[in-house]
């Protein structure tokens, strides 16, 4: 269609799931108002469903092009550039989450031996962060109920760019500290304003790719970090100062980016400030007109004050109006079942599984860690992909169903392993006359699972020989701190093999591939979706506080499980807790099959009445009352856009 025709085409969205719930709203009044108007919606939604049936039926016989191209026209009608430099300058935020989360790891290597942290230290410099971007995503409620997404945005900037300062020049733990906390800070307040933000100011058929664009810039960010934690890690002095400042620099473009774009539209009407909303609702929606969106936003706000109150703290009004009720708790369990699949453990023990498979050079093992985190930042771009093809409902079903299974793989490959451990033959004793925990395991598993010891062993074919189990060195996990394996270049020459945190089977590589499925399967759908999900489930008058609490049970639940891990490794030994593992994620799949309902290509504004039945309908909702459909009209005929798939429609 040529430019000039399409100038003449006018085109009309219409959302039966609209009219549906009107005619739920009359019937619930229907006591009270007339039966006369029940009917008269009801013949509305009838012959609106023989116009969808007749123009379906138009479309397949003659108008195939004019369809399309009326399509393709609407879209980029619909989305203007503006909406793209907004989403990602906003994922930006998402990016210093998974830059500061991920790159942790390798500065603490070079930090511990250059200001002597004990594990307490080392710990507490990595809880901080995520301790504090708990409070602060919780904080951050009611900062963009207040002051809006914007202000939030460019308050988490300032953060990152604070902390990264701090940490860059500090001389001491404590103030390492400190600046973990400020950097801790920003990360909560970014990860539950930016997926709001993008949610608010994306068009309906976009959501959840532009959302999801977030998380890919989070897992980008740690492949980031761990690629720089490799570079940097070949300077040994203050290597982990150019680690922790360099996530000044998205920070501060970030910040200034921000200076310059526009506040949500919906927060500001809201907050009635229906001029400017217009203005930058037009700004992202191009030529389209807005009337329709404007008014539906305004008209829901008006609607919620009526029936749900404008008094009491918003937690207090989520908790006691069902509706609302109903999606904190969808969103916070699948915020919590995301942590408790283990992502982060697999994460952060990446390097071991990766040494378990045979590799033993400690660089090595750095750079496959980064390997790793590759892996989860492409299969997260793959879920970008299919958010809006498979929609968050199946997406998340298949991904969750296919890391269990992964878990238990990986816990089975441990199993095994622990099943071959190699016997320990020799029971050299300590020089320093005192009594070792490590010598007296008779088993190398026993060995593994205490922090503090390692076994040095010789190879005789495949079979491990010669195998003593001693304690490792306090500065270096690669050797031990007396005996065969004490002097890293001696041993190797010798032909013996130190293994600290891991044991030398034929099963290994089962861990292996447990590691990649369960990256393959977590990354497109349970990564990102819990995070999609929430920025869309909740109203608006909600969406701050829903957002806020559903944030904070995420990083309350890494924190659980990342300071869990050790002790239950050492308690339930590694299947044990991968097969934990496995259940809390069978849980969660149950759960999500029972009670998350399918979202795309809902506004906003629709998906409240998603949550208005009983909370667990096994995805029923989707089917029929859900249905979303569009119509454009092109030159006075009306076609079918789509029905339930904004996938054909880009
Ligand atoms: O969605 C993200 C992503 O999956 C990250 O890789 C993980 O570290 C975060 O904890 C999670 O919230």
């Amino acid at each position: 269609m040529s430019r000039k025709a399409s100038d003449h085409v006018e085109y009309t969205l219409r959302s039966l799931s609209n009219l549906m719930g009107e005619k739920r709203r009359r019937q619930a009044e229907g006591s009270a108002g007339s039966s006369a108007a029940a009917a008269a919606a009801a013949a509305g939604e009838r012959s609106l469903i023989a116009a969808e049936s007749c123009s379906s039926l138009n479309s397949a016989a003659s108008g195939g092009d004019l369809e399309r191209a009326a399509r393709r026209q609407f879209q980029q009608d619909e989305t203007p550039g503006f909406v793209y430099v907004v989403s990602v300058f906003s994922a930006l935020g998402g990016f210093l989450f998974g830059y500061d989360t991920g790159v942790v790891s390798g500065v603490l290597l070079l930090l511990k031996r250059e200001l002597n942290l004990d594990s307490l230290w080392q710990e507490l410099i990595v809880s901080s962060t995520v301790g504090a971007a708990a409070l602060s995503a919780l904080a951050g409620g009611v900062l963009n109920g207040l002051c809006g997404r914007r202000p939030c945005i460019l308050l988490a900037s300032g953060l990152f760019i604070a902390g990264a300062g701090v940490l860059a020049a500090a001389r001491d733990k404590e103030t390492l500290l400190g600046g973990r906390v400020v950097v801790g800070l920003g990360i909560g307040i970014a990860s539950m304003t930016v997926p709001v933000y993008i949610a608010e100011v994306a068009p309906p058929h976009l959501r959840g790719r532009l959302v999801t664009i977030n998380t890919l810039f989070i897992t980008g960010g740690q492949f980031f970090a761990s690629v720089v934690d490799g570079i940097f890690s070949y300077l040994a002095k203050d290597g982990w100062r150019y680690m922790l400042g360099l996530s000044a620099v998205p920070a501060v473009i970030q910040f200034f980016g921000f200076l310059f774009l526009p506040e949500s539209p919906r927060w500001l009407i809201q907050k009635g400030q229906t001029q400017r909303a217009r203005r930058i609702l037009s700004q992202m929606r191009g030529n389209q007109a807005i009337d329709e969106e404007y008014d539906s936003i305004k008209n829901n706000i008006e609607e919620e004050e009526k029936e749900v109150g404008a008094a009491g703290p918003v937690i207090c009004r989520m908790l006691t109006y069902p509706p609302t009720r109903r999606a904190l708790i969808v969103g916070c369990g699948l915020q919590m079942f995301q942590q408790l699949s283990g992502i982060n453990t697999i994460m952060y023990y990446s390097a071991t599984i990766l040494q378990m498979s045979g590799v033993e050079d400690d660089r090595l093992a750095i750079w496959l860690a980064a390997l790793t985190a590759f892996i989860n930042f492409i299969f997260t771009l793959v879920g970008v992909w299919l958010v809006e093809r498979m929609g968050r409902r199946k997406l998340t079903l298949g991904s969750l169903a296919g890391t269990v299974v992964a878990i238990l793989i990986l816990a089975l490959g441990f199993l095994l392993s622990a099943q071959a451990s190699p016997r320990i033959t020799l029971t050299p004793s300590d020089p320093s006359h005192q009594n070792s925990t490590c010598t007296k395991y008779s088993y190398c598993h026993g060995c593994m699972l205490d922090p503090d010891c390692g076994l040095c062993y010789k190879f005789n074919k495949s079979s491990v020989v010669e195998s003593s189990c001693v304690p490792v060195d306090k500065d270096s996990t690669t050797k031990a701190a007396w005996g065969r394996c004490s002097n890293e270049t001696a041993f190797k020459k010798e032909g013996l093999f130190w293994a600290y945190n891991f044991c030398p089977t034929p099963y290994s590589w089962t861990a292996l591939l447990g590691l990649i499925l369960y990256l393959v399967f977590f990354a497109p759908g349970m990564g990102p979706m819990p995070w999609t999900v929430n920025s869309e489930i909740y109203p608006l008058w909600a969406r701050s506080t829903g957002n806020a609490c559903s944030s904070g049970v995420n990083w309350v639940f890494n924190v659980l499980v990342s300071l869990t891990f050790l002790h239950m490794a050492e308690y339930l030994t590694y299947y044990g807790a991968f097969f934990l593992y496995a259940g809390l994620a069978a849980l969660g799949l149950v759960f999500i099959y029972g009670c998350l309902p399918e979202t795309k290509g809902k506004k906003l504004e629709e998906i409240e009445s998603l949550f208005e039945n009983r909370l667990c309908t096994c995805g029923m909702s989707d089917s029929d009352e859900g249905r979303y459909i569009e119509y454009i009209r092109v030159k006075g005929s009306n076609y079918h856009l789509s029905d339930n798939d904004a996938s054909d429609v880009e």
